[in-house]
């Protein structure tokens, strides 16, 4: 009911489903109506023109064109409609249902659909029509025969994806039968746009079959459909045009009808996949929340702060360890990342649902930051958002998103996609971020040559080599095979220098070792610190494990419902009594030891107690930072070490 309220709200389906409603109307009434007209000969009117009383004129026998026009539409529409269901059906039995019946199977279905495809369609229609002899029967056989194999294909692609995914491999490890698992698992899942599909093709089969009637294949006289009538008014164009025109007006009223109508039940798919908030005005989509966390921005100072005091200490250490030297110089660097009041919010309903509130962080060349905090606390989102990734039907607003020092926020998408070239990405999952169907060094070879340009060959090169510096055995060809032919451990590091492969200046990982075991989840983790070091890249890496970001990361953001509540130099995991908020403090103790006590059962972080204890912390009665306090308060922090640094230069 939903969906059918959805589809009648596109125009386009309104539009085309009334022309369809049009042509059934006239195959159901037109030969009680205009049977008489379009039937019986009056040589009284043999060939005439148009006129008030014979819209389309009259043909060779005195018989009303417009009147056959009409009378044609049953035929017409009824064989093009059978043809095309039973070569939907037939489709799906050819190129759905082999996926249940496994590889072989599937193997045997796709060549036999390769060798079908192949033939010229109206060369194989001809040759079946001149087979099994003209009349409508014959035509309509012809054309199920050319259709199927382009409907077996769609099925089969379709169905792949089903049967590739986790619940299906459930089900046959379940053991629920080859019919159930085609009726209740694929069909329900592929029916939506296999339908639409078939309803776009039902115009190209009303054109084939016209075009087979039109050169003399197809229905043969006394009985007339649209092709068979623009062949019999052919004689009398250049007298009477309309004796071909008019029924050649039939048939791309049909075919748009047809095609027009399965094009808008495709679009209203495609936008049920994507999430549309329907129930607010486009004014208030405009203008999503926009939020400054003032607790995140005193965070952010005091970080900068700290930096500056360990910028300090480094320029005095290496005085002291050299008094003689006329020159110390440690560069500060700068923040290739620094974000200014993110907020991310999603529509529902008539309300905003914002799980990112407002955050604000810097993250500085060269370093390791560890983004943790619980499940669905905003980690990814923030992150994923910072990389213009950001979840369908999400709304990102932000005072600023610098990236080496330029603002994105309102940058032109083509020049954000630029500069953010040099941001790599590594995902949760290898396997479903790598192209399955697409060899691992071709895809990257292909990061090269999209954003550098780089010739083929030399991409290549680049992209073994790059393989080569994760780890991976070169006499393993890794470059050669597809992502599935790796283990998990080799995805990772395949896709690890995917990111890394045109040196890019801040890596983003997304939990990337979750889906590997523990000792393949260490080696990833010092492979990226060490890539990281190699190339001298800045790297947020996000997880749920704060002990594992202790071991790789200089400092550690902690994220609670949706807001930063900390920001730590890792250093402090040792005295845990120095962490500020109580989840931090709640999840530092949660972590196991070796003193921990297996006999007792480990700290859980009681969600209440720390929402109450974060709310004592609060001070509700500070005066709100503005971006721009906070900008000049790390620019003075900033300022107070580069200052510190030329001092001692000279
Ligand atoms: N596409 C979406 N539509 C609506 N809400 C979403 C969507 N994606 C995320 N959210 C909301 O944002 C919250 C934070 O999501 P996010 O993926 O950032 O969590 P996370 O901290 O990375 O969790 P996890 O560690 O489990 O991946 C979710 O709990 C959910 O409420």
């Amino acid at each position: 009911m939903k969906r059918t309220k959805q589809f009648l709200s596109s125009p386009l389906v309104i539009v085309s489903g009334a022309m369809i409603v049009v042509l059934v109307v006239l195959a159901v009434i037109a030969p009680a109506v205009w049977g008489a007209a379009a039937n019986t000969e009056n040589p009284m009117f043999l060939l005439r023109k148009p006129s008030a009383e014979h819209w389309f004129g009259t043909d060779q026998l005195g018989r009303d064109i417009f009147a056959r026009t009409m009378v044609a539409t049953r035929l017409s529409l009824v064989t093009a409609l059978i043809c095309t269901a039973v070569s939907a059906v037939l489709g799906i039995v050819v190129g759905a249902v082999p996926v249940v019946f496994g590889k072989r199977a599937q193997r045997w279905t796709s060549s036999i659909i390769n060798v079908w495809l192949a033939f010229p369609v109206i060369l194989l229609a001809m040759l079946t029509v001149i087979a099994l002899g003209t009349g409508a029967a014959a035509t309509t056989i012809a054309l199920t025969i050319t259709m199927t194999p382009t409907f077996a294909r769609l099925a089969q692609t379709l169905s792949a994806t089903v049967a590739g995914a986790d619940y299906m491999a459930a089900a046959r490890m379940f053991g629920v039968s080859g019919r159930r698992q085609v009726f209740y698992y694929i069909l329900p899942e592929v029916a939506e746009p296999f339908v639409a599909n078939v309803t776009q093709s039902i115009g190209g089969a009303i054109l084939a079959m016209s075009s087979l009637s039109f050169l003399g294949l197809g229905v043969q006289p006394p009985v007339y459909d649209w092709g068979r009538l623009i062949n019999e008014g052919f004689s009398q164009v250049y007298v009477s045009p309309m004796a071909a025109v008019g029924p050649g007006i039939a048939i791309v009223f049909a075919g748009l009808a047809f095609s027009l109508f399965g094009e808008g039940i495709s679009n209203q798919i495609r936008r049920a996949y994507k999430p549309l908030p329907s129930a607010m005005s486009k004014r208030e989509l405009d203008n999503p929340p926009k939020m400054l966390d003032k607790t995140n921005m005193d965070l952010v100072v005091e970080a900068a702060a700290e930096r500056t005091e360990q910028h300090r200490a480094e320029v005095e250490r290496l005085r002291a360890e050299d008094p003689q030297a006329a020159v110390v110089t440690v560069p500060r660097p700068a923040p290739v990342l620094s974000v200014r009041g993110l907020t991310i919010s999603f529509p529902e309903g008539k309300r905003w649902n914002t799980p990112v509130k407002g955050i604000s962080f810097d993250i500085e060349a060269g370093e390791i930051v560890g983004l943790v905090g619980e499940s669905g606390s905003g980690k990814s989102l923030t992150m994923m958002s910072v990389a213009d990734l950001a979840a369908p039907g999400s709304y990102v607003a932000a005072d600023s998103i610098r990236f080496e020092g330029t603002d994105i926020v309102g940058m032109l998408p083509k020049d954000k996609r630029k500069l953010l070239s040099g941001i790599g990405v590594v995902f949760q999952d290898s396997l479903t971020a790598l192209n399955p169907s697409m060899r691992v060094g071709r895809q990257l070879a292909e990061v090269l040559e999209c954003q550098n340009g780089t010739p083929h060959r030399e991409a290549m090169e680049r992209a073994v080599e790059a393989l080569e510096h994760v780890g991976i055995d070169p006499t393993q060809h890794a470059e050669r095979k597809f992502p599935h032919e790796l283990s998990g451990g080799m995805r990772q590091r395949a896709m690890i220098a995917m990111a890394e492969i045109n040196h890019p200046k801040l890596i983003i990982a997304d939990e990337p070792t979750t889906a590997l075991d523990v000792t393949v989840q260490k080696q990833v983790l010092a492979l990226l610190r060490n890539e990281c070091a190699r190339n001298r890249q800045a790297a947020v890496i996000v997880s749920h494990d704060i002990a594992v970001l202790g071991e790789i990361c200089s400092r550690i953001m902690v994220m609670y419902h949706g807001a930063i509540v900390e920001i730590f130099d890792t250093a402090l995991l040792r005295t845990p009594e120095k962490l500020k908020h109580p989840y931090t403090r709640a999840l530092v103790s949660s972590i196991p030891t070796l003193e921990t006590d297996k006999s007792r059962p480990l700290v859980t972080i009681d969600d209440e107690l720390v929402s109450q204890q974060s709310a004592n912390l609060a001070d509700d009665d500070a005066p709100a930072a503005s971006a721009k306090t906070i900008a000049d308060a790390t620019g003075a922090a900033d300022a107070a070490a580069e200052t510190a640094a030329v001092k001692e230069e000279r």
